[in-house]
């Protein structure tokens, strides 16, 4: 492959729908209605259609099997060129970030010119599969040519056969919730119920107050009749996220509803180009994707907790970039669970960690608070897992695009042990 030069990447904007509770507002919407209505509103505002992108990546985490296209099939749905390629993504709740990244190397690299990145889930419309006897069945009534045969085969139906597999979300190799591993690892952590509710409190605040003065007004395109994230309560107070039941280790455990996030229904997008793209069609640009970095941690040995991998992407990407966890204005550190994000900040306070875990000669040290999720993030909005990654992308590109200059860090943790961290520049 010859590669001339590597181009800046630029985000001029994203779109997505307002982020709905599991089984409430969107329990009749699919993976496709959502992210159709999420590209329809990118398309609306930066005046694309007829537009032949480079390229559509995203995805979802949970998928029937009718949306093994999902994205192409969503891109037919909307007025961008039907000649758009477009293809699907999965690293679990990394997804749309990973999106980004991959269709932003392309256009670093100058294999296209722009490109969108998008996520999508569902709880509510949760695929349901059959068991392993009916699908057996179900495949070999589908070949039978007579109606004897087919007789013979439904003969073969046990009531076991006849129970769905509703899918858990749990991760395969240890049967555990999400919830339930990061519980373990607050614990070793000791990440007090106080500092968990704290932050969760602040995530609700600071959104409430984002939406009320405005900051959301030209990222998020009403639907089904929602135009705020419906799991944020701004009202919320110390007092009544003290109150709630533990729920991952009802005896001894800190975890609440409240401090993690719900199970959650929604679609996002972000736009991407070459700084000439967005110059010839008079399009803003709001920061620059300028780093990534992945990582994967061996939570099944049990070296590691689950939800710890970006403790690890971060600083690798940090000495790529040649500068330390302090050099940034903005930290949009995914809330998967509030304890998730103080176990990885206190990680990187932690000498043991930093010295014996990360190989580093010193600490990374601590952030300023103040500088954290300050437009609230995943536990006040809600968590459609593929749609988290390009929410924060565009958040953030938004926020440096305020400032005028300046340098963010994004970190999403993901399932099977994994995160997905980058770092946006104005
Ligand atoms: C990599 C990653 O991102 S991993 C993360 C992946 N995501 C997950 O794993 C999802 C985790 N979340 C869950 O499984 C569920 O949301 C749970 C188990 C935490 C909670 O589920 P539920 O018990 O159904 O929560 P529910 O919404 O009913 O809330 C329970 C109570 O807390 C209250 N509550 C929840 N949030 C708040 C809040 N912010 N302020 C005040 N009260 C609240 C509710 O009103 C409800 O009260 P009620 O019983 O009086 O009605």
């Amino acid at each position: 492959m010859k590669v001339d030069k590597v181009r800046k990447v630029a985000i001029i904007g994203g779109n997505r729908i307002p982020f709905a509770r599991s089984n409430s507002v969107y329990s009749h919407a699919s993976n496709q209605d959502m992210l159709t209505a999420a590209l329809n509103g990118l398309v609306e505002r930066y005046k694309l259609a007829g537009e032949l992108m480079g390229e559509v990546a995203g995805g979802a985490v949970m998928k029937h099997s009718r949306d093994f296209n999902l994205v192409r099939e969503s891109v037919l749905s909307t007025q961008l060129a039907p000649e758009t390629p477009c293809y699907d993504v999965q690293q679990a709740c990394g997804t749309g970030l990973e999106a980004a990244i991959l269709v932003a190397n392309k256009i670093a690299l100058g294999q296209i010119d722009c490109a969108i990145a998008c996520g999508v889930d569902t709880t509510s419309d949760a695929p349901i599969g059959v068991s392993e006897g009916l699908r057996k069945i179900l495949l070999d009534l589908n070949r039978a040519k007579t109606t004897p045969d087919r007789l013979k085969l439904l003969a073969k139906l046990r009531p076991k056969d006849l129970m769905p597999l509703i899918p858990a979300n749990s991760e395969p190799r240890t049967g555990l919730a999400m919830g339930e591993h990061c519980q373990i690892t607050a614990k070793e952590w000791n990440i007090p119920r106080d500092e968990q509710d704290l932050l969760a409190y602040n995530s609700h605040v600071n959104m409430a107050k984002a939406y009320d003065e405005g900051f959301f007004d030209d990222m998020i395109t009403p639907y089904m009749g929602l135009d705020r994230d419906n799991n944020l309560r701004g009202n919320t107070t110390l007092e009544k996220l003290a109150s709630l039941k533990p729920v991952f280790d009802r005896e001894n455990g800190t975890m609440t509803a409240a401090n993690s996030t719900p199970l959650t229904d929604g679609a996002s997008s972000v736009l991407l180009a070459t700084e000439e793209w967005a110059k010839e069609r008079g399009l803003p640009i709001l920061a620059y994707i300028t780093y990534c970095e992945t990582a994967a941690v061996d939570f099944v040995g049990k070296k590691e907790g689950l939800l710890i991998a970006p403790a690890y992407a971060v600083p690798r990407m940090l000495d790529r970039a040649g500068i330390t966890l302090q050099d940034f204005d903005f930290y949009e550190v995914h809330e998967a669970f509030a304890a998730q994000v103080l176990y990885t900040l206190k990680a990187w306070e932690d000498e043991k960690f930093c010295k014996e875990r990360l190989g580093r000669d010193g600490v990374l040290g601590s952030i300023d608070r103040s500088k954290l999720n300050i437009k609230g993030s995943s536990l006040a909005a809600g968590h459609p897992f593929a749609a988290t990654g390009a929410r924060i992308v565009h958040t953030l590109a938004k926020l440096l695009n305020e400032k005028g200059s300046g340098r963010g860090l994004i970190s999403i943790c993901a399932a099977g042990g994994q995160g997905v961290t980058a770092i946006l520049e104005k």
